[in-house]
This record gives structure tokens, C-alpha cells and sequence, in this order.
């Protein structure tokens, strides 16, 4: 039975090795809250807020999501006695995805910690060997991004994730597509465009991208739907997809070929699962779409990326790949174009967190 006793709260800085840019904003460092949840045998699980601290992604903020740990899921939470993770009633809260994900995957961690299995075997994954791919932000010059993109294939990144605007695109394609003609690549707008760029659009066709994530805006499916019936590249929705009602949309309308699942941005492993689920069913492939985590948090994307219909390598690579030091041992590692799992119980990751925290009972 899953009795929770305490939740500690730990909120920390993490500064990023390199900023990372992108269509909308650049991000230096990282405000982290872990979360610490204990059982009435002292077990712990761990859960993550990848939450940035202004609200340009989604609207939370990691504020945001203390504040709502603080006054309404763990008090919600803590009277619950469950058998299991997905009985977890939080639907008396609306939204604050990113604030339930923190708390639900230290239930889950604690859960797979009870039951002495690894994470990803408990929530259904098939391996524990996952694919990944480098994600590059927005750089000041082309032969920087060249470089970058050499460093990433170099370490064995199985496809490169760039970051495009209106008017950073095309050329730098082109000189991507001239030095690196088959590397399986694909770009991310984060909303940078309009359908008033469609023609512009068509043009990114000649350059066999895997997929475009979220070329039109955070909430749209309609226009998204006009422009995938206009182009042979595979739409991706990231910022669109919060819930499975927002996918069965996207489905329904055409919106996409593919979609990223955030396991923060849905609310946590339950609906991420039910989500993958329905893709699968509709043989819509997923893949596990990053949120510069720190390693709990990194090492449950991950391991939500066992699940079988996730096609694509992942964006969560190497820690070292974001931290000067992380807050695991042993960090996550690639080798070979793969992050393999520990097969300890939970995450299988120690976790080691500043001394700055916050006990709720
Ligand atoms: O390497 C990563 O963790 C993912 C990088 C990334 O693209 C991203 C990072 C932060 C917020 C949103 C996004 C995104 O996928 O849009
Ligand atoms: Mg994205």
C-alpha cells in the first residue's frame, strides 16, 4: 500500500553548461524543485519540477508549482491510501500539469522502490536500452552550429534536433544539408510561425526532415491541420499536447503525423501512458520530447521512453550534456547513440540534493 508520510520540497539553481536558445527566449540556468516523498517504512521517492521560471513554454512556472504542491496536491494527497500509482486522484485540481508530474513521479518512484523493480519495468517498458538524439539551441554563427552538430554525432547522437525561426531557417539548412547530407534531422519552431508563412513553409521540404515540431501556435490544431495537408514534412505537436483530449483532436483533425509526450507537460506517467496508448492504437508514433532536466527528472523521461511505440530517438542524452554536475550518480550516460537504464529499483539513480529544502507532513 502506498502511505505517504512526508514530502520534502528541495529548490535549487542548476546553471546550464551552454545557454540554450531558441525562437522565443534563452535559458541559462535552471530553478529545480525536487520533490521527496516518503512512506511510512521511510522508502523515498523522488519527483521533478522541470518547470522554468517564467512562463514562456507552458504557464507554470517553478513558483507556480511549489505553490501548488505546497497548498493543494499535497494536501490532497496525503490523506490518500492507493494500491498503486494510477489510483492517484488529482483531478479535483485543473491543470498545473507540470506541479501534478512532480508529485506523481515520486509516487511512482516510491512504488517501483516498494515493489523492488526498476521504473521503466513497472510502468510496462519493453527495454531498458533507449535511443537518443542531441537537441542544438539557436547559435550566434553557422560554423558554431556546424561544430556543435559534429560534437553531438561525434559522441554518437542518433539525429539532430535544431532550433528555426522565420529568419533563421532556411540558409542554415541548407549549410547543415551541404555538410551532413543523409543525418537524420529534424527542427523545432516552438510556435514560431503563422500560416501566412506557408509558402516559406513548403520550402523546408527539400531537406528531408524527419519531422517540425510545433511550427504554428501553442494552442492551435486548425491551422496546423491546413498546413500538414500543404507539406510532406511530418508535423510534430509539443506545446499543443496537455492531454489525451488534446491528442485524440490532433488525430482526429489531421493536426500532425507525430506527436513528442512530455511527461511533465501531461500531468505525469499515468496520463503519459494513456497517451501512448491511444497513439499506438492509432498508429500514430510518439517520441519523448526534452525539458533540460536535471537527472530525476531526465531519468524518468527516460523511462518513459521504453514504452513501445516511442519511434524516435529521444531528446534527454547525457547529462554532461547540460551539467556541469547533476544531482544523480551515476549521471546518464550515452554510449553508442543509447542511454541504457539501470536496473536498480525506481529510477535507479542515487539522488544527492543541495542542503536548502522544505518538510511538509
Ligand atoms: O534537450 C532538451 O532537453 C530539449 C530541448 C528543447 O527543445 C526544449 C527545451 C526546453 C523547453 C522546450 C523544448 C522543446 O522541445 O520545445
Ligand atoms: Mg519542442
Amino acid at each position: 500500500m502506498l502511505a505517504f508520510e512526508k514530502l520534502i520540497i528541495h529548490r535549487f539553481k542548476m546553471p546550464l553548461k551552454h545557454p540554450f536558445a531558441n525562437s522565443i527566449t534563452t535559458i541559462k540556468d535552471k530553478d529545480v524543485i525536487i520533490t521527496e516523498l516518503i512512506d511510512e517504512n521511510g522508502i523515498k521517492g523522488y519527483g521533478e519540477s522541470v518547470a522554468f521560471a517564467s512562463p514562456w513554454y507552458t504557464e507554470e512556472t517553478t513558483d507556480t508549482v511549489q505553490h501548488m504542491i505546497e497548498h493543494h496536491l499535497w494536501p490532497l494527497i496525503k490523506a490518500q491510501r492507493i494500491e498503486h500509482p494510477r489510483e492517484l486522484e488529482l483531478h479535483q485540481v485543473r491543470r498545473n500539469h507540470m506541479a501534478k508530474a512532480t508529485i506523481e513521479g515520486a509516487v511512482w518512484d516510491l512504488y517501483a522502490k516498494q515493489q523492488k523493480k526498476p521504473l521503466y519495468q513497472v510502468i510496462g517498458g519493453t527495454t531498458n536500452k533507449i535511443p537518443v538524439g542531441a537537441a542544438i539551441g539557436m547559435q550566434s554563427d553557422d560554423q558554431q552550429l556546424l561544430i556543435k552538430i559534429h560534437e553531438a554525432l561525434n559522441e554518437g547522437y542518433q539525429r539532430i534536433k535544431l532550433k528555426i525561426n522565420p529568419t533563421q531557417d532556411l540558409h542554415i539548412l541548407e549549410k547543415v544539408r551541404e555538410h551532413f547530407p543523409t543525418i537524420p534531422l529534424m527542427v523545432d519552431a516552438n510556435s514560431g510561425y503563422t500560416l501566412k508563412d506557408i509558402d516559406h513553409l513548403k520550402r523546408l521540404d527539400q531537406y528531408n526532415l524527419m519531422m517540425i515540431e510545433q511550427p504554428l501556435a501553442h494552442d492551435d490544431f486548425i491551422d496546423h491541420a491546413k498546413l500538414q495537408e500543404q507539406i510532406t514534412t511530418p508535423i510534430c505537436l509539443d506545446e499543443s499536447i496537455n492531454t489525451l483530449a488534446d491528442v485524440t483532436t490532433a488525430i482526429e483533425l489531421k493536426s500532425c503525423k507525430i506527436i513528442s509526450i512530455k511527461l511533465s507537460k501531461v500531468g505525469g506517467f499515468t496520463n503519459a501512458i494513456a497517451i501512448h496508448d491511444y497513439c499506438q492504437a492509432h498508429n500514430v508514433p510518439v517520441w519523448c520530447g526534452g525539458m533540460l532536466e536535471a537527472g530525476v527528472g531526465r531519468s524518468q523521461s527516460l523511462a518513459l521512453a521504453t514504452l513501445p511505440n516511442f519511434q524516435f530517438p529521444a531528446d534527454p542524452g547525457a547529462s554532461t550534456r547540460y551539467w556541469h554536475q547533476d544531482i544523480i550518480t551515476p549521471e546518464v550516460e550515452v554510449h553508442n547513440g543509447y542511454v541504457t537504464l539501470p536496473e536498480q529499483p525506481g529510477i535507479g539513480y542515487q539522488v544527492y540534493l543541495p542542503a536548502h529544502q522544505k518538510v511538509l507532513t
